[in-house]
């Protein structure tokens, strides 16, 4: 478990300008020492916030996006191209506008493809999905990815585990299907937090005052159970990317401290 570390921009702008950077580099040093990059998005405002500012990064052109492995940590369980999927959001930020390789593009299966309604079996199908691309070396059954990106919902939500459901409790399996989720749709596709730890690197993105509690919750060792953030971590490395209104009910003790 990788102790958090954390930065704190100005506003949600620089916050998603400084995390789109930041990704660029990461995918750009993982390609070239390695060939490729793996990264896991997420839906949410502040996931596409950060896919809209990599869209407008002169940088980008920095990536191999050929050789880019895009996967995502949770999906809202909605027909294929329906505006509120996390995919097509993702599409309309970024993946449309950079030429990645439509067999590296991972999304969730949608309810209306070869598993219909039945999101048990499309969790599943997806959770095989993972295992295929897991290699010898990633002692399990989803790859190591190299960055996998959170929002953070008021309520302490990662991906789609919500506080108390039995998605947040799953210790066995990698992808489960979630009903009753209280953000709507109800009915959602979500990583389970195993598979989360499984990244090299988590990073946490939250802007705005409405998660601040949420992210002072997540930081001051709360169980996971009750707030799924604080499950959420990196093996390597977690990072929380917060703008000043989130981070401002942080307790002093772990605030970064002001300059000399
Ligand atoms: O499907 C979803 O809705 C998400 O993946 C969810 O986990 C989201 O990331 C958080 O709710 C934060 O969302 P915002 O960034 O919009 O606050």
């Amino acid at each position: 478990m990788s102790t958090p570390q954390l930065v704190v921009h100005r506003d949600k702008e620089l916050m998603a300008q400084a995390a789109a950077a930041r990704l660029i580099t990461k995918v750009v040093d993982a390609q070239a020492s390695r060939g490729y990059a793996s990264v896991v998005l997420t839906g949410g405002r502040n996931g596409n916030g950060l896919l809209a500012a990599l869209a407008a990064a002169p940088a980008r052109d920095a990536i191999d996006w050929g050789r880019l492995d895009l996967w995502w940590g949770d999906e809202r369980f909605l027909p294929e191209g329906d505006p509120e999927r996390n995919v097509t959001q993702a599409r309309e930020a970024l993946l449309d506008s950079v030429p990645l390789d439509p067999k590296r593009v991972h999304a969730m299966p949608a309810s209306d493809g070869p598993w219909g309604t039945d999101v048990d079996s499309a969790a599943a199908a997806y959770a095989e999905e993972l295992a295929r691309a897991a290699g010898p070396e990633n002692h399990g059954s989803v790859p190591t990815f190299d960055v996998l990106m959170l929002g953070v919902g008021p309520d302490t939500h990662v991906a789609s585990l919500f506080p108390e459901l039995p998605a947040v409790r799953e210790t066995e399996r990698t992808v489960v299907g979630v009903r009753g989720a209280p953000k709507p749709p109800p009915t959602r596709v979500t990583l389970t937090l195993p598979a989360i730890r499984a990244a090299r690197e988590v990073w946490l993105l939250a802007a705005g005052e409405d998660k601040a509690r949420a992210v002072a919750i997540g930081l001051s060792g709360a169980g996971e159970i009750q707030a799924p953030v604080a499950g959420a971590y990196g093996r390597a490395r977690t990072l929380w990317l917060l703008d000043a209104a989130a981070a401002s009910q942080l307790p002093r003790s772990l605030y970064p401290p002001a300059s000399p």
